[in-house]
């Protein structure tokens, strides 16, 4: 039970030249202990003579009654992005005309605090809702509790209440606490551009009583943001960047990295964006996308594709981690950039306050790029994954290769580094469906599991490459040459014509597979549940022979180019490089491939625990 602390009286001028007296009210022992105001205003001690009476009967019936959270941005400021500060100021004026109470909680952003509101206004400006926003931040969407202010009422002895809100949780948990509502009086929409799609929320999350203009459902969303509405075409945008790729590969293949200019410009696309969670800044999007999206960028270079895809993936990864994580590498709307390598395993020793690390560790792709490595380490036979800046890392020059030069996949040095707890996580917990990130994000793609987007990118950038190269090779066959004094083109060759429908029967056959395997993939935007042992074993089937089709159509139109194909210029030669190692990539080793998949066909089971 609630008593009344101090009563005092307070005129009131607003801004706009209004002004009424009120008393305001302080109390004892309200439930949640918080400084809640009541203002009694206009004739209040009259209208709870009215409580007997019906709304629409004599006098006016039971006291006006107003709930409302407080919100200093929209109260104190005049924030536009609420509500708030115009619906005080009616309801002051509409209570002091017909006596009533003006309850003033401290339940700042919905029960959630002002730095949270802050927080989800920033989310809310990368696409979500304000609803989503809330959740993302690990709250609920709406957490005020009106138990003091039923308390407060019932001190006051306003049992029977006209309340005035449009929000039927406020109604509900009133009835719930005891106090009848006689009437429920709309508040006026005070709709503006900055405020509309919070309203329109309101009114199709919550159910609130709101008559909204078109103005308010047509959602404007921000360019970048994550939202279905919004969703960038991301095929289409890294389809642009394939000239200027083509143009710099030669240039990535020399500085063995990928040429800033082209870090650039995936950065300016969003590339790194494409599957972290929208709550990061991410948008969101799913395998399918993802898979196109490495597979048009090999259609220019097929070292950016590759880096690209897995700086894309590890951002992702690194939403699977706990908040603590998050809120350091996605800070400021950053999206991370992090190599990633768990080959070999390095070695993690127990320390006070987190962990010492030693190994050394190969083909970290991207790592030139990269503010943090995520390192495989093993601690009594787990195996857990650890963030550390790249800076803190012995950098070796380790990638002399024949292919996929532009990757700069080098290797990574630790001797003993010291990496706090909360930046070492169990491989085990996050792998799983059920991963720290998939508590706080609300995308699908979140539970998916760990290798299904691996495993999609060698495939993806050999297909891309393989497209890549039979264009080149249509061009060499067409090009008019001066032989003797005549015109001809290879193409009239009859050789020629076998050897190019040939070619173009084995790209059509990486197509396919290409298109079976994803076809085994969730609709993008629905969630992906592992997938049974016969289909994943199609999933990387289809995926294995798409490359090798990719590979072979690759061989043929080198095959039929001639010598100039051959200096370090031509693109031809470099994309069979890049092929090659491709295909000598763990995901995509035939003979394993081949042999599991076999077994989950046959119904045997997998006999390897990562396949
Ligand atoms: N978390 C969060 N809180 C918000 C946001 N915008 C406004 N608020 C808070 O929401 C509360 C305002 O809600 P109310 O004015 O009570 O509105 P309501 O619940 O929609 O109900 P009625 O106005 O009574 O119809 C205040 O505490 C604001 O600080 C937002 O985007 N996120
Ligand atoms: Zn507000």
């Amino acid at each position: 039970m609630a008593t009344v602390r101090t009563s005092v009286t307070v005129p009131l001028r607003f801004p706009d030249g209004y002004g009424t007296t009120a008393e305001v009210l302080t109390f004892h022992g309200l439930a949640d202990g918080r400084e809640h105001l009541l203002l009694a205003l206009g004739p209040w001690e009259q209208s709870l003579l009215g409580q007997g009476s019906g709304a629409g009967g004599a006098g006016s019936g039971a006291p006006l009654v107003r709930l409302h959270s407080e919100c200093m941005t929209g109260d104190v400021f005049g924030s536009e992005r609420c509500d708030c500060g115009p619906q005080l100021r009616e309801a002051v004026e509409s209570i002091a005309a017909t006596g009533g109470f003006l309850l003033y909680l401290r339940q700042e952003g919905r029960g959630i605090g002002l730095y949270s509101k802050l927080d989800a206004y920033a989310l809310q400006d990368r696409g979500l809702d304000t609803y989503d926003a809330n959740l993302a931040l690990g709250h609920g969407e709406d957490e005020r509790d009106y138990t003091a202010a039923a308390q407060m009422l019932n001190t006051l002895g306003a049992t029977t209440v006209r309340l005035l809100s449009n929000n039927p949780d406020k109604a509900n948990q009133l009835v719930a606490l005891g106090i009848s509502i006689q009437q429920q009086v709309p508040t006026g929409v005070h709709l503006s551009e900055a405020n509309s799609r919070y309203l329109a929320a309101k009114r199709d999350r919550t159910g609130h009583t709101l008559e909204l203009g078109r103005a308010a459902v047509d959602h404007s969303v921000h360019p970048a943001a994550g939202t279905v509405a919004g969703l960038p075409d991301m095929p289409a945008r890294v389809a642009a960047l394939v000239p200027g790729l083509r143009a710099r590969a030669e240039e990535a293949e020399r500085l063995r990295r990928l040429p800033e200019l082209t870090v650039q410009e995936l950065q300016e696309a969003g590339v790194f964006r494409i599957l972290a969670p929208a709550a990061v800044g991410g948008y969101g999007l799913g395998a399918r996308t993802y898979a196109e999206v490495v597979r048009v960028l090999a259609r220019g270079c097929a070292s950016t594709a590759w880096t690209a895809g897995h700086l894309a993936e590890h951002a992702w990864m690194l939403a699977r981690w706990p908040r603590a994580v998050q809120e350091e590498v996605f800070a400021g709307g950053q999206v991370p950039l992090a190599a990633a390598t768990s080959a070999p395993v390095g070695m993690a020793r127990k320390v006070p306050g987190g962990y010492a690390i030693s190994g050394h560790w190969s083909f970290a792709s991207g790592v030139m790029h990269s503010r943090w490595a995520l390192l495989a380490v093993q601690l009594n036979g787990a195996r857990l994954q650890a963030l550390v800046p790249v800076a803190d890392l012995e950098l070796l020059d380790a990638w002399h290769t024949d292919g996929l030069r532009g990757t700069g996949s080098n290797d990574l040095h630790a001797d003993g580094l010291f990496v706090p707890d909360h930046r070492v996580v169990e491989w085990a917990l996050l792998s799983s469906p059920e991963n720290p990130g998939s508590l706080i994000h609300q995308d699908a793609l979140i539970h998916a599991p760990m290798a299904m987007l691996l495993n999609l990118v060698a495939p993806a950038a050999a297909l891309g490459s393989a497209e890549y190269a039979m264009e080149l090779f249509r061009e060499q066959l067409l090009v008019p040459r001066q032989k003797n004094g005549i015109e001809t083109r290879q193409a009239d060759s009859t050789l020629a014509q076998a050897r190019s429908a040939r070619a173009a029967g084995a790209l059509a056959a990486a197509q396919l597979q290409w298109q079976a395997a994803l076809s085994v993939l969730p609709p993008e935007g629905q969630a992906a549940p592992a997938l049974a042992e016969d289909q994943h074993a199609s999933f990387r089937l289809s995926l294995a022979l798409s490359a090798e089709a990719s590979q072979e159509a690759v061989r043929l139109a080198v095959g039929g180019s001639g010598g100039s194909v051959h200096r370090l210029t031509h693109p031809l030669q470099r994309i069979q490089r890049d092929i090659g190692v491709l295909l000598n990539h763990p995901t995509l080793g035939i003979d394993a491939i081949l042999e599991q998949s076999g077994r989950g066909l046959l119904g045997l089971g997998f006999s390897t625990q990562s396949f």
